[in-house]
């Protein structure tokens, strides 16, 4: 039987990202669940997205493994894995003569066998997928013609469409507007509360600490701590992890941080 979403579990285990030649650091051991909303925080180069790259499967860790509802990644199918993992990532090729909507359906894929086309039901989830966007007035036009901030939705709307237990996403505020920032953090809580799980890199200490329940924080020396977000939300431990001091203040129940001058 194919688990449902409520069962969605991604696990690293005694798992050592590759970032060539830095030190092993602190291995991995920690289960992203259904319903969690994980952050990942670091400063740049710190291996955020070789750790993405990794939990998907389309790296290979230096040591450790990655398992999915608890079976070996590496031991799964491609198009089993794509079924149950939607992947928001930054390097796109999307420079391809394909529209918006044929973008959006290729979310559809690991669902279809080989040489079948997408059905209406297919094209029914596209559809409602960049309308959650508000990118469904987009839906002729051509993937190149598109500013960044409308391939970043666009890049979203195919995940949404393929409608993933899992997504991981690396930066998926990048390029948007701060409407369509709450609108995407808003999305992938939505997500989480459907009974998916979601993990995300973010640059912005103020969406995680609004929006994540879980943090992972990456240091540059290998080190890491992971845990409930209002335990790892500790101005101390953030300004040593950007080496920048921060002014902090609450609001609406939310620590807020900015850069101290
Ligand atoms: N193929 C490679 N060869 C050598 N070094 C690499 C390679 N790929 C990545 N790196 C290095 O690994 C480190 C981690 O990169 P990664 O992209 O995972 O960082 P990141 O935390 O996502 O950074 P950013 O916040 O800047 O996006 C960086 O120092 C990068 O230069």
């Amino acid at each position: 039987m194919r688990p449902g979403p409520a069962s969605a579990c991604l696990e690293a285990r005694d798992l050592v990202i590759e970032v060539p030649g830095r030190p092993d650091g602190r291995a991995l051991d920690l289960r992203l669940a259904a319903g969690q909303r994980w952050g990942v925080l670091g400063p740049n180069g710190v291996g955020k997205t070789t750790l993405l790259h990794t939990l998907a499967g389309l790296r290979a860790p230096r040591r450790g493994e990655v398992r999915l509802d608890g079976r070996p990644l590496a031991s799964l199918r491609r198009r089993e894995a794509a079924r149950r993992l939607g992947l928001v990532f930054q390097e796109r090729h999307d420079d391809f003569p394909a529209t918006v909507r044929e973008t959006a359906l290729i979310g559809r894929h690991p669902y279809l066998s080989p040489w079948r086309l997408e059905g209406v039901e297919d094209l029914r989830l596209a559809e409602a997928a960049l309308a959650r966007l508000d990118i469904a007035h987009l839906a002729e036009r051509r993937v190149d013609t598109l500013s960044g901030g409308e391939r970043q939705r666009l890049a979203i709307a195919t995940v949404l469409t393929q409608a993933p237990a899992i997504w991981l996403a690396d930066e998926p505020t990048n390029h948007l507007d701060l409407h369509h920032q709450a609108a995407v953090m808003e999305l992938l809580a939505e997500q989480a509360g459907a009974g998916h799980a979601v993990l995300m890199c973010l640059h912005d200490l103020n969406l995680a600490a609004r929006w994540c329940d879980h943090l992972l924080l990456l240091y540059p020396d290998g080190e890491a701590c992971w845990g409930p977000a209002e335990v790892m939300l500790v101005p101390e431990a953030l300004e040593r992890l950007y080496g920048q001091r921060l002014a902090t203040a609450r609001i609406d129940g939310a620590p807020v941080f900015v850069p101290a001058r």
